[in-house]
């Protein structure tokens, strides 16, 4: 088998706060392989940024990262133990160089009194060997080739002349032009109105291809993933609760709160049928609930099993797992 392009071993991240160190990333691993799709999905608060930006050690100074964590990243000439990286200089190799990462708000990437130009110019010239003219051409390309029209003309002016779903397409062209082996996309579709999220997200596609890249892609929204995915984790408080194709944990969900979410999802057959939300609220972080830290929203909580110990994530079938006690016991028929 050969090397994933990224491997996350047993991350857990915790933050220092005033109110004590809260845990927000718990024991968390995957691995994506070159030209795969990760979907990492899950309610607000689940800890999906903060697993993604770790890749890039990207957290913020009150970060405390877990003794047994492990980031590697396999690249051509060795692999790149993350969680390691100090100077900026050995940090740049994950922060737009091999990893590129585009978020939901693009005007988060650009900055407001530089030209899109100037700024993909910039990058390219800090993260590849290319001069200025090489570096602008290449500019100029990648926002033709992201479908923007008059590439050579919208260049030079800066990201608030571009209209919402343009400005996405430009900060996916300033992310590809450094050619990154692995792509985090951070709910980059939410803001956009559906059409425009369907050109995205075909767009993306067409690029993995092209470029065999490896995408982490982040949302909140299952229906998304079945359209972009190959593989999914489903995160809960930090918690990875289940993973798998995405045609396996579509259709048969393991965990009662992958049910849930799949649930909660308009069904187009029948729009009639009222959508049932998880319910209850994610507790906060720094109230962990004990045992399964579902437990308190489940459906199906077993006092005594689910409150006593953490489920560790158990083979379903092949690749597909969930971190469910009643999984583990057999008490779970998978439908
Ligand atoms: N620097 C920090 N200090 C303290 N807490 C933090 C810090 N950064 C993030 N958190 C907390 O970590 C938790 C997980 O946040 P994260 O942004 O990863 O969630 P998410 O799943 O990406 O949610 P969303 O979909 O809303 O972006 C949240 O409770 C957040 O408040």
């Amino acid at each position: 088998m050969t090397a994933p392009l990224i491997s996350v071993q047993n991350l857990t991240v915790q933050f220092k706060t005033d109110e004590g160190l809260i845990t927000t990333v718990d024991n968390v691993s995957f691995d994506i392989a070159p030209g795969e799709v990760l979907g990492l999905v899950g309610e607000s608060g689940s800890g999906k940024s903060v697993t993604a930006k770790s890749l890039m050690k990207l957290n913020a100074g009150n970060t405390v990262y877990g003794p047994e964590s492990r980031i590697t990243l396999n690249l051509d000439d060795g692999p790149v133990d993350v969680l390691s990286l100090r100077r900026a200089k050995e940090l740049n190799v994950v922060r737009g160089g091999a990893i590129s990462m585009i978020f939901q708000e693009p005007m988060a990437s650009f900055a407001p009194a530089i030209t899109v130009g100037d700024q993909m110019v910039e990058q390219l010239l800090l993260h590849s060997s290319m001069n200025k003219k090489q570096a602008r051409e290449l500019s100029i390309e990648m926002l033709d080739r992201v479908g923007i029209s008059e590439p050579s003309k919208r260049i030079d002016q800066y990201a608030f002349e571009f209209s919402g779903g343009m400005r996405q397409r430009a900060m996916i062209a300033m992310a590809l032009s450094t050619k990154p082996k692995l792509l985090i996309a951070d709910e980059p579709t939410t803001a956009l109105d559906v059409t425009i999220q369907a050109q995205v997200i075909e767009l993306m596609k067409d690029l993995v291809d092209e470029f065999g890249m490896g995408i982490l892609f982040i949302t909140h929204d299952l229906g998304v993933i079945a359209q972009t995915a190959d593989r999914v984790a489903v995160m809960y408080l930090g918690r990875v609760m289940e993973t798998g194709s995405v045609r396996e944990v579509i259709r048969t969900p393991a965990h009662p709160y992958t049910r849930g979410l799949l649930n909660a999802l308009p069904k187009l057959e029948d729009l009639d049928e009222p959508l049932t939300p998880v319910p209850g609220d994610i507790p906060s972080p720094l109230e962990r609930p004990q045992g399964c830290v579902f437990h308190t929203r489940c459906p199906q909580f077993v006092p005594g099993t689910c409150d006593a110990a953490r489920p560790e994530a158990v083979a379903v079938s092949g690749s597909h797992s969930a971190a469910c006690a009643l999984v583990e016991s057999g008490m779970e028929a998978v439908s």
